[in-house]
C-alpha cells in the first residue's frame, strides 16, 4: 500500500503485508466458515443514521467513564493473546499505546509478556482478562497477582469452554509461542497431532465444566470487580446481573468461537433491553469506523473495545502504530457526533440510528 494509512482498513493492509502468514491468518481468522467474521463487520453497514442538523457542535466531549475511571473517549482495548507475534516489544508496547491514548487496556490471560511487565511499563488503567484452568489455585494465583500489580477488574471470557475450529491455524500447525505470564504455571509444550496448537493448548489446560456458580468461587478469590465477556442473549444477560457481576460485554470473541453467532451489533439491543442500567454494557466485534463506535453506543453501549484494529497497529508501527489506529477512530466518532448533531455522548439516542429490524418493523 502506498503512502500512509488514512483508516483502520489501510492498516489491517499494512500488517497483512508486515506478518509472516501463519501470524497474519491467527490474527484475522475467525472460526469455521467465518461467516460471523464477515456479519460482525457487514452488520454494522446495514445501520444509517438520522442525524440532526442545527446542533452547536462547536465543541464535542466524547468523556465517559468505565467503572469509575474516566477515559476521553469511549473506546477501550480488547484482550488479545499473543502480541509478540505482531511486535517484538508485545503488550508492553500496547499497553504504553494505551497509556498515551488514556485509555484501558484488557490485558488477555494469553499474553506475550507478564503481568508485572506490562504493570511496570505503564501506567494505564489495566483489567486482567481470566480464563480458568482446570488447576484451580492456578487461576487464582494470575487473578491475585493481577490484583497485587495494580489491575482494576477482573474480565472473565465465558464463551471458550473450548476453542473454536480456526482452519486456517489448522492449516498453518499454528504452534504456541511463549507465553512468559504462563511459565511455571501453565504448560504450552503440548502435542497438536499435527493441527492447531493453541488448540490443544486450550483443550490442556481449561476448565470446560466452568459455569454461573464458579463466579461465587471467583468472587472467593478477588476484591476486583467482574465483568463478563461473551454475553449474546437476554437470558444470559439476565443471569449475569443475577449472579452480581458488575459489568456484560457482549462479544462473540471476534467470531473465532462459535461461528452462526450472530454479528454482535444486532443483538447489543437485546442485552441491554435485558440489563435494565443494572450494569454497565460494553460491547465488541467488528469496529472498524468512529461511525461504528456511535452505532453501538446509539444502541447502548456504554463503551467498546476494539481487538484486530489494535493488532494492525502493533504489527505496522508498534506502540505509535497503537496510538495512531486509537486516535483515528476517536478523531472518526468526534466527527460522527458533529455531523449526526450530537455534542456529548449522552445526546447520542436510539433514534440517531435505523437498524435492519427498524427497516423490517416499519415495512409490515
Ligand atoms: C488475535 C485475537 C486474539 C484474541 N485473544 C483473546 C483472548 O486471549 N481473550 C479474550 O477474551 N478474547 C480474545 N479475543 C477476542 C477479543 O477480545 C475481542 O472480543 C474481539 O477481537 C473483538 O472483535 P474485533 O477484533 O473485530 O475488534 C481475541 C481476538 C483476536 C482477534
Ligand atoms: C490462546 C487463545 C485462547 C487466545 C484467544 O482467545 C484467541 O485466540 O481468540
Amino acid at each position: 500500500m502506498a503512502g500512509e494509512p488514512v483508516n483502520v482498513n489501510e492498516f489491517e493492509e499494512l500488517a497483512r503485508e508486515a506478518l509472516p502468514k501463519m501470524n497474519y491468518d491467527y490474527f484475522r481468522g475467525g472460526a469455521e466458515d467465518q461467516h460471523t467474521l464477515r456479519e460482525n463487520v457487514a452488520a454494522f453497514q446495514r445501520i444509517t443514521f438520522r442525524p440532526r442538523v442545527l446542533v452547536d457542535v462547536s465543541s464535542i466531549d466524547m468523556s465517559t467513564s468505565i467503572l469509575g475511571y474516566k477515559i476521553p473517549a469511549p473506546i477501550v482495548i480488547a484482550p488479545t493473546g499473543m502480541h509478540e507475534l505482531a511486535h517484538p516489544q508485545g503488550e508492553v508496547a500496547t499497553a504504553r499505546a494505551a497509556a498515551a491514548s488514556n485509555t484501558i487496556m484488557v490485558l488477555s490471560f494469553s499474553s506475550s509478556r507478564t503481568i508485572e511487565e506490562v504493570a511496570s511499563s505503564s501506567q494505564a488503567v489495566r483489567f486482567y482478562q481470566l480464563y480458568v484452568s482446570k488447576r484451580r489455585d492456578i487461576a487464582a494465583a494470575l487473578v491475585q497477582r493481577a490484583e497485587r500489580n495494580g489491575f482494576k477488574a477482573i474480565v472473565l471470557t465465558a464463551d471458550t469452554q473450548r476453542l473454536g475450529r480456526r482452519e486456517l491455524d489448522i492449516k498453518n500447525k499454528m504452534a504456541v509461542p511463549p507465553l512468559r505470564n504462563l511459565e511455571g504455571l501453565i504448560s504450552t509444550d503440548v502435542d497438536s497431532a499435527g493441527g492447531s496448537g493453541i488448540e490443544a493448548f486450550v483443550a490442556q489446560f481449561k476448565d470446560s465444566s466452568l459455569n454461573w456458580k464458579d463466579i461465587e468461587w471467583l468472587r472467593s478469590v478477588t476484591n476486583l470487580p467482574i465483568l463478563i465477556k461473551g454475553v449474546l442473549t437476554a437470558e444470559d444477560a439476565r443471569k449475569a446481573v443475577e449472579v452480581g457481576v458488575e459489568g456484560v460485554i457482549v462479544s462473540n470473541h471476534g467470531a473465532r468461537q462459535l461461528d452462526y453467532s450472530p454479528a454482535t451489533i444486532t443483538v447489543l439491543e437485546e442485552v441491554v433491553q435485558a440489563v435494565k442500567g443494572k450494569v454497565p454494557v460494553i460491547f465488541d466485534g467488528g469496529i472498524r469506523r468512529g461511525t461504528d463506535v456511535f452505532k453501538a453506543l446509539a444502541l447502548g453501549a456504554k463503551a467498546v473495545m476494539v481487538g484486530r484494529p489494535v493488532i494492525y497497529g502493533l504489527a505496522t508501527r508498534g506502540e505509535a502504530g497503537v496510538v495512531r489506529v486509537m486516535q483515528m477512530l476517536k478523531d472518526e466518532l468526534e466527527l460522527t457526533m458533529a455531523l449526526a448533531g450530537c455534542p456529548t455522548l449522552k445526546d447520542i439516542t436510539r433514534r440517531h440510528v435505523t437498524t435492519e429490524s427498524d427497516r423490517l418493523r416499519s415495512s409490515l
